[in-house]
């Protein structure tokens, strides 16, 4: 791991109960960008998370107890080290998962941005005193933390899926406990540190890393112990995980998969289209679930619009994301890769053609050219699948309805992007869209002041705003009666 300032937050160990917890199972981590070991982590095993359980249990009621201003000078606390430590924060990150630096920083600074959101916003987690329909009676209604939290997240987004949903359970007065991906554990550690040095009491925020993904989550989905269990990551693992929790019927919310439309009215500004198409699309090499999956054209401008975006692809750079300069970086993994580029072959067999890329790139064996495919069709497997890679297919549509219809024909519900100057085109699409969140003649959605999530079979939940907290508290009715007597 090079190039970090304060050593201590490279850590190979969970860190559980306030300790970090040694264990004679170890495997490694490696760089994606050119695939040498980074470091090996200690391998908690299922005893640790039950212990890292145990923990959150035990520190339950103190930190419910704390006030709002007492857990929020904590997360504050917290949030001015990551700030402080972004810069490492995002090398470690960079050397992990593989994004460019700069988007790493971006990633730092974005999870960041909830532990300053939910310092406040836990303060602000009001009740109700509702008139009674008998006079002598009152009726108050108080929200009060769900309990401990346990949660799974992804590679793509290795700090910030955790911070995201971390600032608003503590903020709620929920211990937590989470289990990262296999394959990024280090930036969950450094996480785990920063805690530590913020003062965050032991057992209140907990690091459970190893490699048996379904058998860790089926300790953190089954246990009595865990009242709520939240999940980033695919449809397929997220349905697996909300059966594994009904058997302790868990409060459950989901961030799954997804498969955005853009949309391109032929009234469109083309050029800020173009600028949205790039950022939503390429972002992290195109592995996020909110990534444009589909470009919905329509007739009267798709040659001009596929023109001025491939000029555009042609100025990003494909290399490691620790050089300067670097737009793309690797895919996670080989397997990754390869799948990328089934959907490509699978999809020109069937029709499709490929303006530019189409092929993994020479910066190294994890790497694929940002690649644009015309003359796609809606049921094509470049356009039915999330990608989760940089591919853009461009679908052409004849007229508004259609261009609603298309948008609309996935099992997916997370997030979605049209460009029009019409502002009654602006509500009519709006309106019509099945998804949680729409862009509009926006490509960069995600903010921690916007509630996020998604329908259907993109999720359930919101992670961020105000809304964010209602995942991690419960709502009580008191009743109080004899006011009169
Ligand atoms: N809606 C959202 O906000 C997001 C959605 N996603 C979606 O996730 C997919 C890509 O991410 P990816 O990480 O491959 O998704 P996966 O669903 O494969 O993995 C997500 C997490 O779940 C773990 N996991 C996998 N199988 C199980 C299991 N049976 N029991 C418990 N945990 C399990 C993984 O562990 P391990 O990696 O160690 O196997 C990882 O930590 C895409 O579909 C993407 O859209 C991703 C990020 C954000
Ligand atoms: O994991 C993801 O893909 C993230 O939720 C996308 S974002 O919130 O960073 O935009």
């Amino acid at each position: 791991m090079e190039a970090i300032q304060y050593s201590s937050l490279v850590k190979t160990q969970s860190y559980i109960n306030g300790g970090w917890h040694s264990s004679n199972q170890r495997f490694p981590i490696f760089n994606p960008a050119n695939q040498r070991c980074l470091l090996e982590v200690e391998d908690c095993g299922l005893l640790g998370v039950e212990q890292a359980i145990e923990a959150a249990k035990a520190a339950q009621k103190s930190w419910a107890a704390k006030s709002a201003n007492e857990r929020g000078s904590l997360l504050r606390a917290w949030y001015q080290l990551i700030l402080q430590h972004q810069d490492d924060l995002a090398r470690i990150l960079t050397q992990e998962q593989g994004k460019p630096f700069a988007e790493a920083k971006g990633e730092i600074g974005y999870g960041a941005a909830f532990l300053d959101w939910f310092a406040e916003e836990g303060k602000r987690c009001y009740g109700d005193v509702i008139p009674a329909p008998a006079g002598d009676k009152r009726i108050i209604v108080v929200k009060q933390p769900v309990g401990v939290v346990a949660a799974v997240t992804p590679w793509n987004f290795p700090n910030a899926m955790i911070a995201r949903k971390a600032a608003a359970a503590l903020a709620a007065g929920c211990c937590f406990v989470v289990r990262p991906a296999q394959l990024t554990p280090i930036s969950a550690l450094a996480l785990a540190q920063l805690a530590d040095d913020a003062g965050i009491p032991p057992g209140v925020f907990n690091v459970v890393v190893g490699e048996d993904a379904k058998g860790m989550g089926k300790v953190l989905t089954e246990s009595p112990d865990v009242a709520k269990f939240t999940f980033t990551g695919s449809t397929a693992v997220g349905k697996q995980l909300i059966a594994q929790c009904a058997s302790t019927v868990k409060k459950v919310s989901m961030e799954l998969g997804g498969n955005a439309p853009f949309v391109v009215f032929d009234d469109a500004d083309i050029d800020a289209a173009v600028q949205g198409a790039i950022a939503s699309k390429y972002r992290n090499a195109g592995q996020t679930c909110v990534c444009a999956n589909r470009f919905l054209v329509q007739k009267g401008v798709y040659q001009q619009f596929s023109e001025k975006f491939a000029e555009a692809l042609s100025k990003l750079k494909v290399g490691d994301g620790m050089q300067a300069n670097i737009d793309i970086g690797p895919m996670i993994s080989e397997q990754a890769k390869d799948t990328v580029h089934q959907l490509v072959t699978q999809s020109i067999d069937a029709g499709a053609k490929v303006l530019c890329g189409g092929q993994a790139n020479e910066a190294g064996q994890q790497f694929y050219q940002p690649t644009i495919m015309t003359d796609v069709s809606n049921d094509m497997p470049i356009a039915k699948n999330e990608i989760f890679g940089p591919v853009a297919p461009l679908i052409m549509f004849e007229d508004e309805q259609q261009g609603i219809e298309l948008a609309n024909d996935t099992e997916y519900g997370l997030a979605a992007y049209f460009y029009t100057r019409d502002i009654g085109r602006v509500w009519r699409v709006g309106e019509a869209l099945e998804y949680g969140m729409v862009g509009i003649n926006e490509g960069i959605i995600s903010n921690a002041a916007a509630p996020f999530g998604g329908i259907k079979q993109s999720g359930n939940g919101r992670e961020g705003s105000h809304y964010g907290l209602d995942d991690y508290t419960e709502i009580k009715y008191l009743c109080m009666g004899g006011v009169n007597s």
